[in-house]
């Protein structure tokens, strides 16, 4: 069997609802794939700790790329920072100070980046960022904002897994939801966008399912199973 890795996206890809409730079949069919060998890892705008600790109790790869690729988590005690927090809180502050409804959200902590409330314009908010010449990632993953340093997001994050662990693009495999899984989708030789996911973003993955998040991770899983069989 060649060893696939999958990279695998939570909020609105293995969960079922705004809540974040767990798709159980669609993260029962994630552990079998890693019982049978291949590697699946969580790439999230979650806190790293919170992909991780989902990766132990699913039973899927204890590795997990968090805080928009700013964050990678290897071990209770071992996480590799991609990011200063005190750059995206200068930008927060400006937009804070330039705008109305700039809010954060209440998350688990951050290590290196920011999350705020979707409750302003964000092509506006990258204007004033501009004009006061802040350089950060401002992006949206349908459920926050993100405030990443420059040039950090799940590309690069997990680019940096890659690296550590020898995985080519040839055997990557990513699924998800939003804008910000489309730099993960670039890192990829095979993305999947899932049926909820925005034209804009479906039209950057290599392929689509109509099934909206877990049960597209079903449909998708389904689809590419024939390829996953290769000797
Ligand atoms: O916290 C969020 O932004 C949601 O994160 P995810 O969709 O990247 O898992
Ligand atoms: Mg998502």
């Amino acid at each position: 069997m060649k060893k696939r890795t999958f990279a695998v996206d939570i909020d609105g890809t293995i969960t079922e609802n705004g809540g974040g409730r767990i798709h159980l079949d669609a993260l029962e069919a994630l552990r079998r794939l890693t019982n049978m060998g291949h590697d699946v890892i969580f790439v999230t705008g979650r806190s790293s700790v919170e992909g991780f600790l989902l990766s132990v109790f699913g039973g899927t790869t204890k590795i997990t790329v968090g805080e928009n690729g700013g964050c990678i988590t290897l071990d209770s005690n071992d996480h590799i920072l991609l990011g200063s927090i005190d750059e995206c809180k200068k930008a927060l502050d400006v937009l804070k100070n330039n705008m109305e409804n700039v809010e954060e959200k209440y998350v688990f902590p951050r290590m290196t980046e920011v999350v705020l409330q979707r409750t302003f314009d964000l092509d506006q908010a990258r204007k004033v960022l501009s004009e006061h010449n802040i350089d950060v990632e401002l992006s949206d993953s349908q459920y926050a904002y993100h405030i990443n340093s420059p040039g950090i997001d799940k590309g690069t994050g997990f680019t940096e897994i890659m690296k550590r662990f020898s995985i080519s693009k040839e055997d990557v495999i990513a699924i998800g939801d939003s804008a910000t899984d489309v730099p993960l989708f670039k890192v990829a030789k095979t993305s999947v966008a899932l049926g909820n996911a925005s034209d804009d973003v479906k039209s950057e993955a290599t392929m689509t399912v109509s099934a909206h998040a877990g049960d597209g991770v079903l449909e998708a899983l389904d689809k590419l199973a024939p390829r996953l069989s290769e000797i």
